[in-house]
């Protein structure tokens, strides 16, 4: 698929789950469980050991899912991006603004959402050449402050990320968000640990119905 349409689809799918910790020999079981629950969006998280080969095993299990995107996150420098990219992600998300990540991703057409906090970050990253941003830490920062970000710079698409869960999503895509990302609301440790996963699918329904609720009443 071209940037674009990963992009059009990561919108569209409403939710990136962030897999932060996630061991290789849960990484399958943990996708299955949040793909059934209706999250189509991965980013397995490159600060967790295995990280590129967890992120092999999924892009080759869902490489005939049209519907399903695997990416890395936490992504700091262009070298774990190509990395990240070679073993079959399709998207990169960073915490912060890294111009050779951005330039790598551009490089090998795959999407880009660098992390920023403020208006002028935004700007400058989008500049560079993000196709998204992650407005991060969301919850820090909150839905208004979102919303204030968008007034002047409604064309460029912002997912929040950082303690998003069911209880706040819908207010942040009705602050304007294309979407959101979600880690600690998806991903349950002692629920892995006891092979129940379950528990996952349920948070993931609970969070895609948050977001769809959202976008519904915002159209
Ligand atoms: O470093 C990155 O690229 C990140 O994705 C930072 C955080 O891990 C996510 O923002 C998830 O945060 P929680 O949903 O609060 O668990």
């Amino acid at each position: 698929m071209s940037t674009h349409e990963d992009l059009q689809q990561l919108v569209d799918s409403g939710v990136i789950a962030v897999l932060r910790g996630v061991e290789r020999e849960d990484v399958v079981d943990v996708a299955d469980a949040l793909i059934e629950g209706g999250v189509t969006t991965l980013e397995v998280t490159a600060d967790t050991p295995g990280a590129i080969d967890s992120i092999g095993d999924l892009a080759d299990r869902y490489e005939d899912r049209d519907d399903v995107l695997v990416g890395a996150g936490t992504v700091l420098d262009a070298e774990t991006a190509r990395a990240a990219l070679l073993a079959g992600a399709e998207f990169v998300v960073s915490p912060s603004t890294h111009e050779d990540v951005i330039e790598t991703c551009n490089r090998y057409g795959a999407v880009v959402a660098p992390g920023v906090a403020t208006p002028t970050e935004a700007v400058e990253a989008y500049q560079a050449g993000a196709d998204v941003l992650k407005l991060f830490p969301a919850s820090d920062l909150g839905p208004s402050y979102l919303s204030s970000v968008k007034g002047p710079l409604g064309q460029v698409p912002i997912v929040p990320t950082g303690g998003v869960g069911p209880d706040n999503a819908g207010e942040f895509i009705e602050a304007g968000a294309v979407a959101v990302g979600a880690g600690g609301s998806l991903i349950d440790d002692e629920a892995i640990a006891a092979g129940e996963f379950e528990a996952l699918t349920e948070n993931a329904e609970e969070l895609v119905a948050a977001v769809e609720d959202a976008k519904q009443s915002a159209e």
